[in-house]
């Protein structure tokens, strides 16, 4: 029962999300001890204690999926190569068995396994599957399963669900012109998807089963595990690098490491993918299937999406809402690339950062659901650039490729350093800081009412569409962490919860660059101050007065903090809250608290930096 309690004592519910918050209590005692013994091979010989927190325990790791968190001395044997990393693992087992997967005879169909790869073009594993079936003259089928516990122990939002199922209608229906059947279904317990992709490949006679690699730890490991158990029953179960431009683990520094700076591993990147062109080159589209295939798989053409899961289950006015928010599927992201390439990627580099344009790309929803391939991105981006070279021509063209290039850094950073996926940060020395776990404070923060009006505007902007500026996510995960001392992994999470576009790597990644326990992060004495990051990127205060209407009378630079400049009687009468902390007095204590979780000397807290 404690167990339970702690497990749900950080669902946070907030008005609008309530619908959508797990019920953990629900799930049933059996499936949850399935889950803990499928987690990972890593975590099997430890016993998950039962009840009773250990003065180390932090209430942010959902327990009926993940062990408690992980020790320093565990991460410093990831480090040091005693512990295997998952990707290392699956790639020995993708070498070592590569030989006898190749003798194995080509089946009556080929199978393509959809995650979160949901488009037709560009798609490597897609394009492999296509080829192989074709070069029998048999059949391919493609397959998504809807899997309620991965949503739940992934922690991916109603919206983001809703979306990737509005995909899959769009994707039944191209592939459909194919004659080729994508068929869908749920399976309840994670646990199953691997005996259930075994299961399907015999009943339609299929032999060689493809996907793309996802890097997070469990998906890595589970992608692993069905390369052996097919290969037992003569399948080629073939994962493929596609999400990432550069497959992890390829760039090294001059002393054979991996890189955990930015700039350096970014050049390496550019060099990297002008040395192996092959790297940005497009994959075909999948052929049609002979016209047969649609009597033979008659009861795969008819299968029906499946609806969300009940906890991610949107309301019917939800539905219209977000669906005009964030059109679905590959057509719309093809156009939206296209468009943002035309009209405004050249402007990218000065603008991005001002919370009011309409600077930025809005592709982030498309990268990760993967209806649109970071390489077909970029080489639209080089189409219309004055150079070929990824780092060479238009101001606008070069930052915005480097800034898809960070996507492709975090997900190198999780495959080298996969205890970031178990809940530690980066900088695991980070651990012994002091967070406060303030459930009030969360929840103000939480609903947009910190009284920092450009805080509240981004967390508004979140609730009311799945999505927020780029710098509106630095600055309050900055808030959460520095100014209010919460947990950044509360703030992380509730980001994954709700964002339309949530990507473990990148959102992991940006919430340990804000809290300065991540890699390449900010140094922990940089404090965000809200108001200057208000007056600097929404100097006229439009986006403010967007999202934060109680404070749309308010003129001028008062807009940026109503109670201390002058418009305290507008604040009031509209009832917009004051200012919920001394932002200087937190900044302080933050400096004292990284000091002394650091071990550090706590009395000089001078030199931090206001941006
Ligand atoms: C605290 C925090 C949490 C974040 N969580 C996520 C997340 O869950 N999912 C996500 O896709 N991005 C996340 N980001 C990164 C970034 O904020 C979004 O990718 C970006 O705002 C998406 O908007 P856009 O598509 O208009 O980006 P653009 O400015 O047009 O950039 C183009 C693409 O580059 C990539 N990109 C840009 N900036 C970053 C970055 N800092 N890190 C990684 N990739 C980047 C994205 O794929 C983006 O779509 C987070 C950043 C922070 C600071």
């Amino acid at each position: 029962m404690a167990l339970k309690r702690r497990a749900t004592s950080h669902v946070q519910p907030s008005p609008s999300n309530k619908k959508r918050q797990i019920k953990l209590e629900d799930t049933p005692v059996a499936i949850k001890s399935e889950i803990k013994d499928e987690f990972s091979e890593d975590i099997k010989p430890r016993v998950i204690p039962a009840a009773k927190p250990s003065a180390h325990e932090v209430p942010v790791v959902q327990r009926e999926f993940y062990p408690a968190e992980m020790s320093n001395a565990r991460c410093a044997k990831y480090n040091s190569g005693e512990l295997p990393r998952p990707l290392h693992l699956l790639n020995e087992t993708i070498r070592k068995t590569l030989e006898q997967r190749k003798k194995i005879a080509v089946g009556d169909s080929v199978i393509h396994w959809f995650k979160r790869d949901l488009r037709l073009n560009d798609n490597r594993a897609l394009a492999a599957a296509s080829e192989k079936a074709r070069s029998k003259n048999i059949p391919l089928i493609c397959m998504f399963i809807v899997s309620p516990q991965d949503y739940q122990a992934h922690l991916t939002s109603a919206v983001r669900v809703d979306f990737e199922l509005r995909t899959l209608a769009i994707l039944k229906a191209d592939l459909d012109k194919l004659n080729i059947p994508l068929f869908i279904t749920t399976i309840d317990s994670r646990k199953d998807v691997p005996s259930f992709i075994l299961k399907k490949s015999a009943e339609w006679g299929a032999k060689h089963v493809f996907c793309n690699i996802e890097y997070e730890v469990d998906e890595l490991r589970r992608e692993n595990k069905l390369i052996t158990e097919c290969l037992g029953r003569q399948i080629d179960f073939s994962a493929l690098h596609d999400d990432v431009l550069v497959p992890p683990g390829n760039l090294q520094s001059g002393a054979g490491k991996q890189y955990s700076v930015y700039s350096p591993w970014f050049k390496a990147w550019v060099r990297h993918l002008h040395d192996h062109p092959h790297l940005l080159k497009g994959s075909e589209l999948p052929q049609a299937n002979d016209k047969s295939a649609r009597s033979k798989f008659k009861s795969l053409f008819d299968a029906e999406i499946p609806s969300a899961p009940s906890n991610k289950t949107l309301t019917s006015k939800e539905k219209t809402h977000f669906a005009h928010l964030w059109p679905a599927g590959e057509h719309e992201a093809q156009a939206r690339m296209e468009r943002f390439a035309r009209e405004r990627i050249s402007k990218y580099k000065d603008a991005r950062n001002f919370l009011a344009e309409n600077a930025n790309s809005s592709l982030s929803v498309h990268f990760s659901s993967g209806t649109l391939s970071a390489r077909t991105a970029i080489r639209c981006a080089q189409s219309n650039n004055s150079s070929p070279k990824l780092d060479a021509g238009n101001a606008g063209i070069m930052c915005w490729i480097s800034e898809v290039a960070w996507r492709d850094f975090y997900k190198h950073v999780l495959a080298h350093w996969p205890f970031v996926c178990m809940h530690k940060p980066f900088k695991y020395e980070y651990s012994d800081i002091k967070w406060d776990y303030n459930e009030e404070h969360f929840q103000r923060w939480c609903n947009g009412q910190t009284g920092f009006p450009v805080v509240d505007a981004a967390m508004r902007q979140l609730k009311s569409t799945g999505y927020m500026h780029n710098r509106a996510r630095m600055i309050v995960a900055s808030f959460l962490a520095k100014d209010l001392l919460l947990d950044w992994r509360k703030g992380e999470r509730y980001f994954m919860e709700n964002l339309v576009d949530g990507d473990f790597a990148s959102n992991n990644g940006g919430w340990g660059f804000s809290a300065s326990t991540g890699v390449d992060p900010q140094p922990y004495f940089r404090i965000f101050n809200p108001l200057l990051q208000s007056e600097k990127f929404d100097a006229s205060g439009e986006y403010i007065r967007k999202w934060v209407p109680e404070l749309k009378d308010v003129v001028g630079k008062a807009i940026h903090d109503p109670y201390g400049r002058g418009a305290e009687k507008i604040a009031k009468t509209t009832g917009y809250p004051k200012p919920m902390v001394d932002h200087s007095e937190r900044r302080k204590i933050a400096l004292d608290r990284y000091k002394s979780g650091l071990g550090r000397e706590t009395a000089n807290v001078g030199g931090g930096v206001h941006n």
